[in-house]
């Protein structure tokens, strides 16, 4: 009995440090000497008050929560060490709002940076629900926290939905694709149940990360909305949602 808990506990020793290691790890290649900088500089100006932890991490960059001066903040760092570089390449380079730019890894990063602070305004003033943007400075992205006390909200993939309450997260979802086609001349190109929270308070989508958003003159952007339509209706067919693609196509595109 007491050899086996000796071994439990030792599992979960090591477990526990692979954790942290696998978080230090994490931070470690996305804090690089020039984004410490810059947060540095952002603290000195008083628009961070305080860093908080991670909140989510993705291939490209990390999530970390912050306490600004009066609200609590998101702040998405891209990696300048970002392996798939090469993928933000094709979105960034054929939108013509970004042909300008000289095709190095730092470059584009910047100016992915700054199409996600954009793509969020836009989207924002067309009446999407997004995390209001506050600022992007280098590969930096600060935007409002959309959560309560450093707790993020939940994914719409893990938020399960009431019978009363599918409809109306459908419908909206679908709106908010409408006003960004009509209003926002934008579509999200990365839409899924992965990239939806759902705030808890009133059960009403958010859309984030927008970094791959691209405008309707982009050569794929029917592709790519075409790609986010399937994705919700996929992600809505198990609560019984029957609408056609094609159907749902047209409701978005419009007048
Ligand atoms: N934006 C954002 C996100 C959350 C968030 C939560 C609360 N408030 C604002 C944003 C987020 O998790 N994005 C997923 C992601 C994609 C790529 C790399 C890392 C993380």
């Amino acid at each position: 009995e007491k050899k086996i808990r000796r071994i439990d506990s030792a599992k979960d020793k090591s477990r526990a440090r692979e954790k942290d290691s696998e978080r230090l790890k994490v931070e470690e290649n996305v804090f690089d000497v020039s984004t410490l900088k810059i947060l540095y500089t952002l603290s000195n100006k008083g628009i961070i008050k305080a860093m908080g932890g991670s909140i989510s991490t993705g291939k490209e960059a990390n999530v970390f929560y912050a306490e600004g001066p009066e609200k609590e903040l998101a702040i998405k760092i891209y990696r300048i060490s970002s392996s798939t570089f090469k993928a933000m390449d094709t979105y960034i380079m054929k939108d013509p709002r970004f042909t300008n730019i000289r095709n190095n890894k730092r470059d584009i990063i910047f100016a992915w940076t700054r199409k996600e602070l954009q793509n969020l305004k836009r989207a924002k003033s067309a009446g999407v629900r997004v995390p209001e943007p506050v600022l992007a400075e280098k590969n930096i992205l600060i935007m409002e926290f959309m959560g309560e006390k450093e707790v993020p909200y939940p994914l719409l993939k893990n938020t399960p939905l009431e019978n009363d309450e599918v409809k109306l997260v459908y419908d909206t979802i679908v709106e908010y694709m409408h006003l960004l086609y009509k209003e926002a001349n934008l579509v999200h190109a990365d839409l899924s149940e992965y990239n939806i929270l759902i705030d808890p308070n009133n059960i009403t989508p958010i859309f984030i990360d927008m970094g791959q958003s691209v405008t309707l003159e982009h050569p794929n952007a029917r592709e790519f909305l075409y790609r986010d339509v399937k994705n919700i209706l996929r992600f809505f067919s198990r609560y019984g949602i029957k609408d056609k693609t094609e159907e749902l196509l047209k409701k978005i595109q419009a007048e």
